[in-house]
């Protein structure tokens, strides 16, 4: 589902970031990307939200090569993806359910559509009974977790999370990986970028190890 294929990076003036990255993601894996700060995590989750383009090599997203792709083309695939953040990402003055609707509102979803769809999204992440609720009111985990609804409202194959649990205590952080390995177990692939070694470890995924820009271990 998720192919890099001799993938380099190198911001201009700031040098390479990516060097010769090859590996492959199959449909319903789950895997860890982990390495040093500045070892290239967030560079490699870039190139395939499409928010950076790669200097050379190819990533290839179900077959289609992301540097042959138009810009009109972007907002499209780009449904297929369900990106979460280390800080959440959420609008502070919208209530729960609209941060979970906006996929949808951006999609043209029906009013019905959408309703019956956050719903569901907010009953796999555990915050049926909050959905009128602002996000400042919620703790750090109820965020995340709504930032994770709001990830997978659209039904992506794919799921990219950056740092998920950086903000999180040890006890909300496994509560926040063991949602992505519900997911994963109906057939989303998921990708996580995480430095939180011990945590990783012990849950036994696939680890691709990053460092200054190579995959030393895939
Ligand atoms: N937009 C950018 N412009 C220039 N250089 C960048 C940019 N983004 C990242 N870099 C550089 O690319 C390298 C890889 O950064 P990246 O953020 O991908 O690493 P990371 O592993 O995610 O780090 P961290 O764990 O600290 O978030 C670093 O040297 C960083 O300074």
């Amino acid at each position: 589902m998720l192919k890099f294929d001799h993938v380099s990076k190198r911001y201009p003036d700031a040098g390479d970031a990516l060097v010769d990255v090859s590996f492959h993601l199959a449909r319903g894996e789950m895997a860890f990307l982990t390495g040093h700060s500045g070892a290239g995590k967030s560079t490699l989750l870039k190139l395939i939200a499409m928010m950076e383009t790669c200097s050379r090599g190819h990533v290839l997203l179900d077959g289609q090569n992301l540097n042959r792709i138009s810009e009109r083309q972007v907002p499209y695939l780009r449904r297929n993806l369900g990106l979460i953040f280390q800080d959440y990402k959420l609008l502070l003055d919208r209530t729960v359910f609209d941060n979970v609707a906006l996929p949808l509102v951006i999609s043209g979803y029906g009013h019905q559509d959408i309703a019956k769809r956050v719903r569901a999204a907010l009953d796999k992440v555990g915050l049926l009974g909050k959905e009128k609720k602002y996000p400042l009111a919620l703790s750090g985990g109820e965020q995340q977790r709504v930032g994770i609804a709001r990830a997978v409202v659209n039904k992506p194959r794919l799921i990219l999370a950056d740092e998920p649990t950086g903000n999180l205590d040890p006890e909300l952080s496994a509560e926040v990986m063991h949602l992505f390995e519900q997911f994963q177990q109906v057939g989303v692939s998921v990708l996580i970028a995480s430095h939180d070694i011990d945590l990783i470890t012990r849950m036994g995924y696939r680890m691709l190890v990053l460092d200054h820009g190579h995959l030393v271990k895939g």
